[in-house]
């Protein structure tokens, strides 16, 4: 099937209280509202942009009871639209909402096989509440997904691990603490460090991480964390850390996965409108999801290409 004529569904994940600066809980509008959705319709998808979750403090008894409590809504909303067999762009959002969307999408998997996960960030996300400092949810998603921390984060669907270690391949990481770094050494995680990236190239790192995830699992996606760019290419963002992946090394790396059958999508977090004066970041975020699920050719290219971004 050409994977192009599959429908393609924007899922907007409000949610920003789980980072220090939480701007980017209006990511999603803002992206909507500046032309994601024609971005992607240019590029050759049918676009559905209906799907929208926001997170609701007042429901919810503390902060990580309001990040539970969004992450079951989401995983709900994702499920659906996996098992349905589209692809789908969840524009975050800080990265707490990747336990959302990744066990929505792991749970639609489940019957065929393991879901794989390419992780680009300048962290390493892998906190459980025991061990982190900030107590910031987004710095717990991976920990969560890989089913350690507290059960309101691990356990959607009623199962846990809903990314084995050996299907998880993190890309660009510079900034982290001791704790999250044993955690992911005793699992076994493969981790990219940026200094590994910047001596090999992120297209290879990514190239190796998309074979392994091709290989042995029955389906598989990126999560994007702009902060893995470098602050030059994507500076409006809460927690930037210097020396990352260059814009034009990533939406190279990140062209041609939408033609993979077993592509099942793109999360792009940590976006933070609220610090984009003059757009840079957001076209630098409209690159990466046209080159990731977009038509290859001239569309991507120019997208990527465009002066200033
Ligand atoms: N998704 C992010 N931007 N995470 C940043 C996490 C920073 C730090 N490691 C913390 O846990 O607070």
């Amino acid at each position: 099937m050409d994977q192009a004529r599959k429908p393609l569904h924007i899922v907007s994940a409000a949610v920003g209280e789980g980072a220090g600066d939480s701007g980017c809980k209006y990511a999603a509008s803002a992206l909507l509202a500046s032309g994601m959705a024609q971005a992607l319709a240019d590029a050759g998808r049918e676009v559905h942009a209906g799907t929208a979750v926001a997170s609701d403090p007042l429901q919810a008894s503390d902060r990580m009871d309001t990040i539970a409590r969004f992450n079951h809504a989401l995983a709900e909303a994702v499920l659906p639209l996996a098992r349905g067999g589209a692809q789908l762009l969840v524009l975050g959002g800080d990265h707490s909402c990747a336990i959302g969307s990744w066990s929505g999408m792991a749970q639609a998997l489940r019957p065929q096989g393991p879901l794989g996960l390419i992780w680009i960030d300048a962290h390493l996300d892998a906190h459980t509440p025991d061990s982190s400092e900030s107590n910031a949810p987004h710095g717990m998603p991976l920990a969560a997904l890989l089913g350690h921390g507290c059960a309101a984060f691990t356990q959607l669907f009623g199962w846990s691990g809903k990314i084995r270690p050996e299907h998880l391949f993190i890309i660009g990481a510079r900034s982290y603490e001791s704790a999250e770094r044993i955690l992911l050494d005793s699992l076994g995680v493969r981790v990219f460090f940026m200094e590994e990236v910047a001596r090999e190239g992120f297209e290879s790192c990514f190239a190796q991480a998309r074979e392994k995830v091709g290989a042995e699992c029955a389906g598989w996606g990126v999560s994007m964390d702009i902060d893995g760019l470098d602050p030059l290419d994507a500076p409006a963002t809460g927690t930037p850390v210097a020396h990352g992946i260059s814009l034009a090394e990533a939406t190279a790396a990140l062209r041609g996965c939408r033609d993979d059958p077993r592509f099942m999508g793109l999360e792009i977090v940590e976006y933070n409108p609220l610090h984009d004066f003059g757009g840079k970041t957001a076209r630098a975020v409209r690159a990466l999801a046209v080159a990731g699920l977009g038509q290859d050719g001239p569309a991507a290219g120019a997208a990527a290409a465009t002066p200033g971004a």
